[in-house]
C-alpha cells in the first residue's frame, strides 16, 4: 500500500524512459497464421497444427494464432468449446497441441485465444508457450467486447465470459512480449504499461468485425506502435462470410515508426516477416518521445504494480 510520505501517483509513477532490456535475439521471423475456423473443433486443432508446422518449416521462430481459433466466435459456442487449461492433457487438447509443437519445433507460440473454463467461470484466454513446451503465460482478455452499434453490430461477451484481471507481459526466447486480446487493443493505457515495463513487441490475437475492422483495426495497431515505439503484431481468423460472426481478417505486423511491415486480405494466409529489434533503439534515438514526455504535467499509473507493493 502507498505510504503517507509519498502520493499514490509518485509511488506508482512509471518512469517515462525505462531502458529497453536487451532482447535475447536481434532478428527473427514471426509468422501470423490467419486460419479458417469451423464448428469442428478437432479439425480446427489439426488445421492449426498443420499451419504452425508450415510456418516453422519456413523459419518462423515465433508463431501467432488468431482470437478464438478452436471454436466459432459466439456466446453459444464458448461454453461448449471451452477447455480447462490448468488441468491440461485431455482436458485441453488445444493447448496440449501448442505445447507439443513449441517443444518439437523449438519455437515460441503466442497461441491466439480459446474459451477457457475455470471452475464455473469462462474466460477468453491466450496461452504463451516457450521453446521447451512450457506454458510461460496465460492472458485472460481484460476488456470484454460489449458493444452496440445500431444497425451494424451488437455483441455482449459478458453474457458468458468473465474479464481477466491482470496485464500479461512475458519474457520469451524472442523478446519481451505484452499480450492483449482483440478489444484490449482499444485501451491505450494497457499498451503504455507494457511499453513502460520494457516490451519489445505487443501481440494481439483479434477478430475484429466488418464494421470496426475497416475503421479501427489498422489504425489502432499503428497507434499502439507509434505511440510506444515498439512492434505490434495482430492475427485474425480468416473470413467466413457465412459465419454468425464475420471476421475482418487483415492480420498485420507494424514496426516502431507505425509503419505497416506486412499485411494480408481476409483469406487464409501465413504472413512470414522479419522483426529487427535494433530498430527499436534507433527509432527511439531519432524520435526521443519517451525522454520528452512531461512527467511534471501528466503521468501513467501502474495500478496493478501499486497494489502489489
Ligand atoms: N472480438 C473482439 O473483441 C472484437 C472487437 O474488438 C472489434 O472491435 O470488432
Amino acid at each position: 500500500m502507498a505510504s503517507s510520505s509519498a502520493s499514490v501517483a509518485e509511488q506508482a509513477r512509471v518512469p517515462p524512459a525505462l531502458p529497453l532490456p536487451t532482447p535475447p535475439v536481434e532478428k527473427f521471423k514471426i509468422a501470423l497464421c490467419q486460419i479458417t475456423v469451423t464448428p469442428d473443433k478437432e479439425r480446427n486443432i489439426a488445421h492449426a497444427r498443420n499451419k504452425i508446422q508450415k510456418a516453422a518449416a519456413k523459419g518462423a521462430k515465433l508463431v501467432l494464432l488468431p482470437e478464438i481459433w478452436n471454436s466459432p466466435y459466439s456466446n453459444d459456442c464458448f461454453p461448449v468449446y471451452a477447455e480447462d487449461i490448468d488441468a491440461g492433457g485431455d482436458a485441453s487438447p488445444s493447448t496440449a497441441m501448442l505445447s507439443q509443437l513449441s517443444r518439437n519445433l523449438n519455437i515460441t507460440i503466442v497461441g491466439g485465444s480459446i474459451p477457457e473454463r475455470s471452475g464455473d467461470q469462462l474466460f477468453n484466454t491466450c496461452c504463451v508457450f516457450g521453446t521447451d513446451g512450457n506454458l510461460k503465460a496465460k492472458h485472460r482478455k481484460i476488456h470484454l467486447f460489449d458493444i452496440d452499434i445500431p444497425g451494424k453490430i451488437t455483441f455482449t461477451e459478458s453474457k458468458t465470459l468473465t474479464a481477466g484481471e491482470t496485464p500479461t507481459i512475458v519474457d520469451t526466447e524472442v523478446g519481451r512480449i505484452g499480450i492483449g486480446i482483440c478489444y484490449d487493443i482499444q485501451f491505450q493505457e494497457l499498451a503504455m504499461i507494457y511499453a513502460a515495463r520494457g516490451a519489445h513487441l505487443l501481440c494481439y490475437p483479434g477478430a475484429f468485425n466488418m464494421t470496426t475492422g475497416p475503421l479501427h483495426w489498422e489504425l489502432l495497431q499503428r497507434a499502439r506502435a507509434v505511440d510506444n515505439q515498439l512492434y505490434v503484431a495482430t492475427c485474425s481468423p480468416a473470413r467466413d462470410a457465412g459465419a454468425g460472426y464475420v471476421a475482418w481478417g487483415h492480420s498485420t505486423l507494424v514496426g516502431p515508426f507505425g509503419e505497416v511491415l506486412a499485411t494480408t486480405e481476409h483469406e487464409e494466409a501465413i504472413i512470414l516477416v522479419e522483426i529487427d529489434y535494433s530498430l527499436l533503439q534507433l527509432r527511439r534515438t531519432s524520435l526521443p518521445l519517451l525522454k520528452q514526455g512531461r512527467g511534471d504535467l501528466y503521468q501513467l499509473v501502474d495500478v496493478k504494480r501499486l497494489n502489489s507493493q
